[in-house]
């Protein structure tokens, strides 16, 4: 395969390998029984039910426990009330996350290679994660920075480890698509357009948790082996 990515003008670096895993992504996708496809026509992005056991969601919110952190976000100018929650990438070597992380490298189809670590993440109340795009904006220099370490993000997989008592939902404004956590429900998004460049339409915010605790994980894949 080959790309042009040499001109600092390109809108659109890592565009053909975006367009590339958004096909076979969504083919694998549309094939599988257990996913289902949510009918909007502006994001390919898919929900599976129970991906996780309650089980696997509970052993999961104590890793998340143990590593969560204050929250950062891209630009560090952002006022502090953007991302609230804790976050914290939880330990890859724990055999219990690899098996996880390898479910869903083979629910997506895509390399495991191109898979960050799981990032853990929990809100209490009053807690959210205002609206946002997970690609990094092309041209910035934390974009200039990443594509040395596996280019732009190319599909997010999240999974909710528990119901919340009320509020947490996950909203995307610009397509009218509110998700409503429920325990070991995955939702995946292409953060690209069919033709490889970053979908403005995938914007979307954690909405402040009103009562009780939110825990998710969230996987973000490359465009290209991630890594140092
Ligand atoms: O917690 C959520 O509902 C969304 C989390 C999110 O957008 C992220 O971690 O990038
Ligand atoms: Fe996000």
């Amino acid at each position: 395969m080959s790309s042009s990515r040499s001109s600092k003008a390109d809108p659109a670096p890592d565009r053909a390998a975006l367009a590339e895993i958004g096909a076979q992504v969504c083919e694998r996708l549309d094939a599988d029984p257990s996913v289902y496809r949510v009918p909007v026509e502006q994001i390919d992005i898919f929900v599976v039910q129970e991906f996780l056991t309650p089980a696997e969601c509970l052993r999961f919110i104590d890793l998340v426990d143990m590593t969560a952190v204050p929250s950062s976000v891209f630009d560090k100018d952002k006022v502090s009330r953007f991302r609230t929650s804790y976050s914290g990438d939880v330990d890859r070597n724990d055999p219990f996350v690899g098996m996880i992380e390898r479910r869903i490298d083979d629910l997506l189809g895509i390399d495991s290679s191109f898979g960050e670590t799981v990032q853990g993440q929990r809100y209490q109340p009053g807690q959210e994660y205002q609206g946002h795009c997970d690609w990094f904006p092309p041209q910035s220099d934390l974009f200039r920075t990443e594509a040395k370490m596996g280019g732009q993000r190319s599909w997010t997989a999240m999974i909710y480890l528990n119901d919340v008592e009320a509020g947490g939902i996950t909203e995307f404004p610009h397509v009218g698509v509110s998700v409503t956590p429920r325990q070991g429900m995955l939702l995946a998004w292409n953060n690209a357009h069919a033709n490889g460049t970053p979908n403005t339409y995938t914007m979307h915010a954690a909405k402040p948790v009103e009562r009780g605790v939110k825990y998710v994980i969230t996987k973000w894949y490359r465009s290209r082996r991630w890594g140092y």
